[in-house]
């Protein structure tokens, strides 16, 4: 249950009075969701989320907040964030800093099929254009010198032949120069989670806590290793060619982006595959610890590095 942080009906109706979306009907704790608390608010206007920061500190939220803004506001599939009466979309709660954002339709699926992989696919590209012209920057905190120090750190725990594979392949990305690529804002983080399906639409992308300035077609390769993956990590290529049509139908790759396709497939799983593994060799005291297994991202980088077609 990821309500880290109590807030009651009374705490919630006199905090909405600094806002102008009514008075409070529910209120109601969000049992996903690991790093935040979130609820469920319904007021006498409409449903609302509020999300309360358990680690982002308020001067660490507009990056994010203001993306959020400037892409519901360019039609993107996102919840737009409600501003109070000082005209801030952050506010303070029991001590924590806040967000309170519009109620998207749909719900998380697990097994999405290629329609679905298309239409996130076309809102993705999308979402790539439409933040074109945010001008908030932030460099990705998962980057290649986080990779770097995290898997040598991470190395004296793993089994040799692991400790190895994930060596090389970190030498190897290591040669590789993504920076001349098409780059701008990314969600980075664009799992089967941090989505919302209404039927075969996107009710809604969500969870922008990873979102920074990076190479676009990386975010492509993120989202496709997750939407598109197999039990034993390979890719349906079904659902892979679903996924490029809908963000190519939108934003064709320039020749160097399908040339660095590859690599940046294998970069993307490198990303989660030493995230995954400091989580399981290193999880932080006092943490409550959903460790995911880092094996599987050691199986989709392996199929990828196998692989001799890549759905372009
Ligand atoms: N704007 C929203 N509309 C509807 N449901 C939402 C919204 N934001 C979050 N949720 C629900 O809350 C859950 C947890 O949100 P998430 O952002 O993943 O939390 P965390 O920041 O703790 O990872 C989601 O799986 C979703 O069900
Ligand atoms: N989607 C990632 C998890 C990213 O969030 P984190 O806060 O757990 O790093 C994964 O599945 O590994």
């Amino acid at each position: 249950m990821s309500v880290f942080t109590t807030v009651t009906p009374d705490e919630m109706g006199a905090f909405l009075k600094r806002y102008a979306i009514g008075g409070l009907v529910e209120l109601k704790g969000i049992a996903a969701g690991i790093t935040n608390t979130n609820y469920f608010v319904t007021t006498t206007h409409g449903r609302y989320v509020l999300t309360l920061f358990e680690t982002l500190r308020a001067d660490e939220l507009p990056y994010y907040v203001n993306l959020l803004a400037h892409l519901a506001q360019h039609g993107i599939a996102v919840a737009g964030p409600i501003a109070n009466h000082d005209n801030a979309f952050v506010d303070t709660l029991n001590g924590k800093p806040t967000l309170l954002v519009n109620c998207l339709p749909g719900a998380v699926i697990d097994a999405p099929n290629a329609a679905q992989c298309r239409e996130v696919g076309e809102m993705l590209a999308q979402m790539h254009l439409a933040a074109g012209h945010y001008d908030g920057h932030m460099a990705n905190p998962r980057g290649r010198a986080w990779r770097e120090a995290v898997a040598a750190e991470v190395a004296p725990f793993m089994d040799e032949a692991a400790a190895a594979e994930l060596a090389a392949e970190v030498a190897s990305l290591a040669a590789q120069d993504f920076d001349a690529l098409p780059a701008g804002v990314i969600h980075a983080d664009l799992f089967r989670d941090n989505a919302l399906m209404d039927g075969d639409r996107v009710g809604g992308f969500i969870d922008f806590y990873y979102a920074c300035n990076d190479t676009l077609a990386y975010d492509v390769a993120i989202t496709l290793n997750d939407w598109c993956v197999l039990e034993n990590g390979d890719i349906d290529a079904e659902r892979a060619r679903a996924l490029l049509a809908g963000y190519q139908g939108v934003r064709a790759f320039e020749p160097a982006e399908a040339a660095a396709w590859p690599q940046l497939l294998r970069a993307a799983a490198v990303r989660f595959w030493v995230s995954r593994l400091y989580d399981f060799y290193k999880p932080a005291a006092g943490e409550m610890t959903f460790a995911k297994d880092p094996g599987h991202f050691r199986r989709v980088l392996q199929h990828h590095v196998a692989r001799r077609d890549f759905w372009l």
